[in-house]
């Protein structure tokens, strides 16, 4: 086993989603969603296909701006934070993209395996040794060891995704986040990654968010469940309540699409949202319509105040 890559255990951050509302070509993706990741806790985040579970990512990834509300890790704003805010920021995260294609894995085409790993630890200070050690190491756990020399595109589909992730665990950020964790792999594979994410968190005490449909795979790593349906997080909680009876894909989806009571968000609501005051600074505004019958009623109810007071 190898030590953590900055030879000290990171604690990972709090991470926090406030009142997120973002439209994708005028279409609501995310409203008002509200989500907090605990310190050093895996928080797995499952819903129906297109509830808008990358995109979340990707905006805690800083790919996309929220239309209104924040993101932010341990305080600091991801889409508002400085360069050098926005460069240890970057440094701390390690992001595993969805998709199994070279592009979508966004493994480096004309790398080696070995020299994606290389590349993605070059820059810690490590020594050479200390880089080769670790990326052997990782290959080593996706059973990559013996393609070492191969190009990404030389792979099966299956291979590139466990290179990609051998990739994002070589790092050891603070914070991990791994999108569409199991797509790509059958259930052997599945287990090798669950063992390696679980033994590095327990390591590192990273901060974990895991994209899934797999409801085995959620039961093994989450410490608390996050439901996301129509751009909302619909339930929130422990894997053993949250995905109680849950047997399989459609009974999750037929579960969780009840109890989005609310449906997809209203595209004027949205517009409204994003084009309207700030809710959280909002103030209580008096319409100056109101103000002179708000007048008379308190002088007539101080006058009968007095009255009362006069005549005892
Ligand atoms: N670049 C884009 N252009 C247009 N629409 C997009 C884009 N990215 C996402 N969307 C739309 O946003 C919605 C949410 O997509 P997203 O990929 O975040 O969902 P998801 O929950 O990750 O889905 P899946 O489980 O299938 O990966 C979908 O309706 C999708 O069509």
């Amino acid at each position: 086993m190898t030590g953590p890559v900055s030879g000290a255990s990171p604690r990972g951050p709090a991470i926090d989603f406030t009142d997120v509302t973002t439209t994708i070509d005028d279409t609501p993706v995310l409203f008002r969603l509200g989500l907090h990741l605990a310190p050093g806790t895996v928080t797995v985040l499952m819903g129906p296909s297109g509830s808008g579970k990358t995109t979340l990512v990707r905006h805690l990834a800083g790919l996309v701006a929220p239309g209104r509300g924040t993101v932010t890790v341990d305080g600091v704003d991801v889409h508002a934070a400085g360069e050098a805010q926005l460069r240890q920021l970057r440094r701390g995260m390690s992001v595993l993209f969805g998709g199994p294609s070279v592009f979508e894995s966004s493994l480096f085409g004309s790398l080696s395996a070995y020299d994606n790993l290389a590349y993605a630890l070059d820059g810690r200070g490590l020594s050479p040794e200390r880089v080769e050690r670790i990326a052997m190491h990782r290959l080593r756990e996706m059973r990559l060891h013996d393609r070492a020399d191969t190009l990404p595109a030389e792979l099966p589909a299956h291979g590139r995704k466990r290179l990609a992730i051998a990739r994002t665990l070589a790092v050891e950020a603070p914070v991990l986040v791994l999108d569409e964790l199991e797509t790509g792999l059958d259930a052997a594979h599945a287990d090798t990654l669950v063992a390696a994410v679980r033994e590095q968190h327990e390591r590192t005490g990273a901060t974990v968010l895991v994209t899934t449909h797999d409801i085995a795979l959620a039961r093994e790593l989450a410490d608390t469940v996050a439901i996301l349906c129509h751009g909302r997080i619909v339930a929130c909680g422990p894997p053993s309540e949250l995905l109680h009876g849950v047997t399989d894909a459609d009974d999750f989806d037929r579960r969780f699409r009840i109890s989005d009571f609310l449906g997809p968000p209203d595209p004027e609501a949205t517009r409204a949202e994003l084009d309207g005051p700030r809710r959280r600074s909002r103030t209580i505004e008096l319409d100056p319509r109101l103000l002179v019958p708000a007048l008379v009623v308190l002088a007539l109810v101080t006058s009968y105040c007095l009255f009362l007071l006069l005549t005892r």
